[in-house]
């Protein structure tokens, strides 16, 4: 490829956000995203959703760790072990505000497995940041971070105040994390800019995964769902 026609690709993240337009708009628009804005959610739905997501971020922030040790340069090593460290801080703050305000006492959630859909998006973070190279690892990651940042926005700008969830809003809504979604974007493409043509398939095969598993981890909440057997 000649440096012009280079400079002219599109990087990682533009083609995986379009290619990936009909999943994002699907996520968007699930029941429970309608009702957390509306702020109709049902309390029992939104206590599914966090003590799974407490469950999520122990995990994720496991896959942080791991893609800090694989990172290419210091500059990422320190990005990803301070998100690491970010997912077990939001993880806690489930368990001392929500937790307390939303009445999941630490019994309940003591006695509360991973759901099907929590276990294999967990397991698919982790069995792919041991696995797999460090670019592939970042666009495992990447979804996390990108969508949150955009269903966030998206629930603010239509969101009935007050509303019961506004705290949760206001989280994702705000700029720290949006800044910081902004340097995961530029690190993955960095590393997908480095990446063989082999390595950006399976870049765009674990980013449209980890979508998948966005939308299947709110619906599994809206469901309510638990173990059939
Ligand atoms: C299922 C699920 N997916 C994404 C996030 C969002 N999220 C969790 S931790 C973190 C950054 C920590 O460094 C972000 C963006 C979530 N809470 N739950």
């Amino acid at each position: 490829m000649s440096d012009a026609a280079r400079s002219a690709a599109p990087t990682f993240s533009t083609e995986a956000w379009s290619r990936n337009a009909p999943l994002y708009e699907a996520i968007r628009t699930l029941p429970f995203n309608d009702a957390l804005a509306d702020g109709t959610l049902s309390q029992e739905r939104f206590q599914h959703y966090m003590v799974q997501d407490a469950h999520y971020l122990i995990a994720f922030g496991r896959a942080l760790a791991i893609a800090a040790g694989k990172a290419d340069d210091p500059d990422g090593l320190v990005q990803f072990a301070e998100a690491a460290k970010v997912a077990v801080v939001v993880e806690r703050s489930l368990h001392t505000e929500f937790f307390t305000r939303f009445g999941i006492a630490p019994a309940d959630f003591a006695r509360t497995q991973m759901s099907p859909v929590c276990h294999h998006y967990s397991s698919f973070l982790i069995g792919t940041a041991h696995a797999e190279p460090y670019p592939v690892v970042l666009a495992a990651l990447l979804p996390c971070f990108w969508i949150y940042a955009e269903i966030g926005r998206d629930i603010l700008g239509r969101a009935v105040r007050p509303n019961p969830y506004d705290a949760w809003i206001d989280t994702y809504a705000g700029e720290d994390f949006h800044e910081a979604v902004r340097a995961v974007i530029a690190t993955t493409n960095r590393a997908a800019a480095a990446a063989s043509a082999d390595e950006r398939a399976r870049m765009h095969h674990a980013y449209t995964r980890a979508c998948q598993l966005e939308w299947m981890f709110w619906d599994s909440a809206w469901r309510l769902a638990d173990w059939p057997v």
